[in-house]
């Protein structure tokens, strides 16, 4: 696996689509998409203690949400992991949960593939992606593309994974209004048919420049988000009344929003003018759990005549 991390700890970050596109349905009734998934410096953590019959602590100011889960995605990550290499589960996990729950930014998701990296590690089994890939297919539609935890368009019902744009060096605001929206009825309420896929180039120059290539994308989501929780429509208004704002969007099923900034600097200062009672956050994207660009290569202000 190529995310870096102390052995028995692992960072579970948020993704983020830039745009998202349902482009068909299967049989089953799963949406085709198309989408380019980032990842955000905010994150649950996993942490690892061995001996014991498995068991999972929840801690973090996110927690308090998913006390009444009858059975987390991390111990569901647990046990087929479990199962699929022929061994008992054992182990205490503790999931320090930051993220909202239900909110778009596939945080269960990202706790599960953090639970299949860490205990892959902590079991001994060594497993590479290709055979951890199927495992995070049957967990969640989201959860393949948290495996690696870098920027990945992805396509089918969200398994079929390919290669990025390269990101540039960009400030990112993910705001939630404190509502959380079910998955399954985002998908149900919308209206309307397919859209194509979206033509992306190889890379992006600057901040501004995908923010302009994303604007000619959407996210056939919003609407329907919209109309079970008006609310997403109050956050993207803030999103784009704040200084600096190049674009903002709603991420995956909602209600999250997120507003891209010419520097990770400038995002987490604007980030602190959104309204108390909304979980808010600022900084910029990462690649496997690690800033995506170093500090010196994010300028504070664009260069001269930029
Ligand atoms: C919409 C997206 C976009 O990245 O993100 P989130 O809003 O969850 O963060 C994902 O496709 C969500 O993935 P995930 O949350 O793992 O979904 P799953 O648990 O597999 O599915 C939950 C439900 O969503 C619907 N669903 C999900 C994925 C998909 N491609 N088509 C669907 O129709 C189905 O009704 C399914 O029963
Ligand atoms: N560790 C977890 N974190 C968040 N949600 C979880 C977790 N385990 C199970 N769930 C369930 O998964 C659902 C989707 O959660 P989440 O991944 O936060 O949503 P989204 O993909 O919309 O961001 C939640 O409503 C919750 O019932």
């Amino acid at each position: 696996m190529t995310v870096p991390e102390t052995p028995l700890a692992e960072t579970a970050p948020a993704k983020i689509n830039l745009h998202l596109h349902v482009t068909g349905r299967r049989a089953d009734g799963y949406h085709l998409l198309d989408s380019l998934a980032a990842f955000a410096g905010a994150a649950d953590a996993l942490r690892y203690q061995p001996g014991g019959p498995l068991a999972l602590a929840l801690e973090g100011p996110e927690a308090g949400a998913l006390e009444a889960e009858p059975d987390n995605l991390v111990l569901r990550a647990a046990r087929l992991l479990a199962e699929a290499a022929g061994r008992a589960p054992e182990g205490r996990l503790v999931l320090e949960k930051h993220l909202p729950v239900a909110s778009g930014i596939g945080g269960g998701s990202a706790d599960a593939a953090a639970a299949l990296r860490l205990l892959n590690r902590a079991w001994g089994l060594g497993w590479g992606t290709a055979r951890l890939a199927p495992l995070a297919a049957r967990l969640g539609a989201d959860v393949p593309v948290c495996l690696d935890s870098r920027a990945a368009r992805m396509g089918g019902v969200g398994e079929l994974l390919s290669a990025a744009p390269a990101l540039p060096a960009a400030g990112l605001v993910l705001a939630n209004p404190r509502i959380p929206l079910a998955t399954p009825a985002v998908f149900k309420a919308r209206r309307g048919g397919f859209s194509a896929a979206a033509a992306l180039p190889d890379s992006w120059p600057d901040a501004a420049a995908m923010a302009r290539g994303l604007a000619a994308c959407g996210n056939d989501l919003e609407a329907a988000a919209i109309g079970l929780c008006p609310a997403v429509a109050e956050v993207l208004a803030a999103l784009r009344a704040l200084p600096g704002c190049l674009l903002a969007r709603m991420s995956g099923s909602g209600a999250t929003c997120f507003g891209l900034f010419a520097t990770p600097a400038g995002a987490a200062r604007a980030a602190g003018h959104l309204p108390a009672a909304w979980w808010r956050w600022g900084g910029g994207f990462t690649a496997g759990g690690q800033p995506l660009y170093s500090a010196a290569e994010q300028p504070e202000r664009q260069p001269a005549g930029a």
